[in-house]
């Protein structure tokens, strides 16, 4: 579904990615691992047209992304739920879910804002609520809930369990999980490996721009002292 190959990206002069290659096939769920300022968010952004790739390839559903903008890569299908949430905080809980709504591609079972609140009760309970009154946890889970609503292919969720108190992070694994059954494709972002174990199909580790260990989770049993090497400051 998604291939990413020998990318190479940026910030003006400064490179950040090196070698970046991964892939995601439908309805897995694919992690992306690293320690902090290795280079995941700056993958995502290069590979949402957020920032030009230098070099290498970003393909999807057979098609190239490279060079296209943002708003031509998100129309094929591709959902961002970034890191640090950014919600419309002057919009009620329900009409962020609303203004985003989108089915372009046509999906036979789109998600609508009563599926979201289906997924997430705590936010129907407070469907009336301004985004910026909401907790972490809740602005989290709207961050999903959004993103959701524009249907995408692949869903991706930079460190959706960032800062958030345990219970809060049990309740977006088990989104996640929940998701993943319903066959929805996810590029997952995230340090916790036992939870990962539990929901991802396939593993990468980022060290300095560049994607150095790949496997399957029995591969991260096997070789937990080596990723987790690779995760330790
Ligand atoms: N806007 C920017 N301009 C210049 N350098 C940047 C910018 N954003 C990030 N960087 C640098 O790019 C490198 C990779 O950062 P990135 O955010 O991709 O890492 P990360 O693996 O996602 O880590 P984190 O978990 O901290 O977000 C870091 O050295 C960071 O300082």
């Amino acid at each position: 579904m998604l291939r990413v190959k020998n990318l190479t990206s940026g910030y003006d002069r400064s490179q950040i990615l090196f070698d970046i290659s991964f892939e995601v096939g439908p309805g897995e769920v694919v992690c992306l691992m690293g320690r902090n300022g290795m280079g995941k968010t700056t993958t995502v952004r290069a590979l949402m047209g957020l920032l030009p790739a230098w070099d290498g390839a970003v393909e999807f559903e057979g098609r190239r992304l490279t060079g296209l903008s943002a708003a031509r890569v998100a129309r094929q299908g591709l959902g961002l739920v970034p890191e640090g949430r950014q919600v419309f905080s002057n919009l009620t809980v329900h009409e962020n879910l609303l203004v985003v709504a989108a089915n372009r591609r046509g999906e036979a079972q789109p998600w609508t804002v009563d599926r979201v609140y289906e997924l997430f009760p705590g936010l129907h309970e407070r469907n009336g609520s301004y985004a910026n009154l909401l907790s972490g946890g809740e602005q989290q889970m709207l961050a999903i809930g959004r993103a959701l609503m524009t249907n995408p292919r692949l869903l991706i969720l930079d460190e959706a369990t960032e800062g958030l108190a345990p219970v809060i992070r049990d309740q977006i694994w088990a989104c996640i999980g929940r998701l993943r059954q319903l066959g929805q494709s996810i590029v997952v972002i995230d340090k916790h490996i036992q939870r990962l174990l539990e929901v991802a199909d396939r593993f990468f580790v980022v060290e300095k721009g560049r994607t150095v260990w790949s496997g399957a989770p029995s591969r991260v049993r096997a070789e937990e002292a080596v990723v987790k090497a690779y995760l330790s400051v």
